[in-house]
């Protein structure tokens, strides 16, 4: 379990964490989401005590890091997986950290195991491709057998097979009853991979929720129905005070949306009780990339008006492999 209580980190006049209070619970993958620069890696660094609070605490399991004995037993993360010496294997690689870290010689081949890089430990680490090399940094993550993981960016510049690789491995973690933590701005590959999300924009809380209410409380839900009578089912909706509006969707021609918190039942039993004919009758719901861009906006406009042209957008495509680490950054 991670716990943040009132935290906040100001580098000179800039507020990067502001009062930040939540908590990530075993058993699940939780999503850490924000516009860039709302502050997501520099919450990360004060978890692994790379970075102090300014005020404020953020505790694993009850301890702040620097009060965790053998700290990798506790925590792992994932922070930036290209600090590997190139001309190092993996394996050299992973027996140096665990030796640093006082852990056994046999962590490094069950970590190996885990992430499926046994057959290739004995390679240079400098050969292995992004999605090699991101295995190797979460071997790296588990090498003390932790329950907590905290991962950066897990997926950025990986192709479909290495981010289906992560969104299972994070799934297996949690299953085991670890605490996962993750960030990403892949914000459809993240609707997939986590179940919890921690929303933050300008280093406040914006929301902490399961990603279905986080979806659903800013998209709300919307009923697609199908009928050869369309105009007359529109018309018994309306009677209701029900918002509806006819669209055309290519293949299936016209089809009826009916907007606000409503179920299929309530638009299923109006429908009977006309004798009108269905087709479909389907619930949609809204998109986490449509919530996201809702409740986030005002953090995102924030930034725009300031001018920090690198803050003004979210990120929702792949980013270059420029961006791939997100590691602990230089006081500018
Ligand atoms: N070492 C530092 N010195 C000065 N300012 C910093 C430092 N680290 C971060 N910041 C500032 O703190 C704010 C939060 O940055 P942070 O990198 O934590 O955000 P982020 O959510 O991880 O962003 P991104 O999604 O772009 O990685 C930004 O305004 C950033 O410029």
């Amino acid at each position: 379990m991670i716990e943040a209580q009132g935290l906040t980190k100001r580098y000179g006049a800039t507020v990067a964490v502001d009062n930040l209070s939540f908590e990530v619970k075993p058993g699940k993958v939780t999503g850490f989401l924000g516009p860039n620069g709302a502050g997501k890696s520099t919450t990360m660094r004060m978890i692994l005590g790379l970075d102090t609070p300014t005020s404020g605490t953020v505790t694993i399991d009850g301890q702040r890091y620097r009060d965790l004995h053998q700290p990798l037993t506790k925590v792992g993360a994932l922070l930036d997986a290209k600090w590997v010496h190139p001309n190092r294997s993996a394996r050299a690689h992973l027996m140096w950290m665990a030796a640093s870290n006082k852990l056994p010689k046999s962590s490094v081949d069950r970590a190996l195991e885990m992430v499926g890089l046994t057959s290739v430990a004995n390679k240079r680490a400098g050969a292995f491709s992004l999605g090699m090399s991101q295995r190797l940094g979460i071997a790296g993550a588990l090498l003390g057998d932790p329950g907590v993981l905290l991962f950066d960016e897990p997926v950025n510049g990986l192709d479909p097979e290495g981010i289906v690789w992560i969104r299972n491995f994070m799934h297996r973690l949690a299953d085991e009853g670890r605490t996962v933590l993750v960030s990403s701005h892949l914000l459809s590959e993240m609707a997939l991979t986590a179940e919890e999300l921690v929303v933050i924009g300008r280093g406040r809380l914006i929301a902490q929720s399961s990603t279905q209410e986080f979806v659903d409380r800013a998209s709300g839900t919307t009923v697609k129905v199908r009928t050869p009578e369309l105009d007359k089912l529109a018309a018994v909706l309306q009677g209701q005070q029900l918002k509806t509006r006819i669209e055309d969707v290519g293949e299936q021609g016209k089809v009826l949306f009916v907007e606000g918190d409503l179920t299929t039942d309530q638009v299923g039993e109006a429908a009977a009780a006309h004798g009108i004919v269905l087709h479909e009758l389907s619930l949609q719901r809204g998109s986490l990339e449509a919530a996201f861009m809702q409740m986030t906006g005002d953090s995102v406009q924030y930034h725009a008006q300031d001018d920090v042209a690198a803050v003004t957008h979210v990120n929702l495509e792949a980013p270059s492999g420029a961006e791939v680490a997100a590691g602990p950054k230089e006081d500018n």
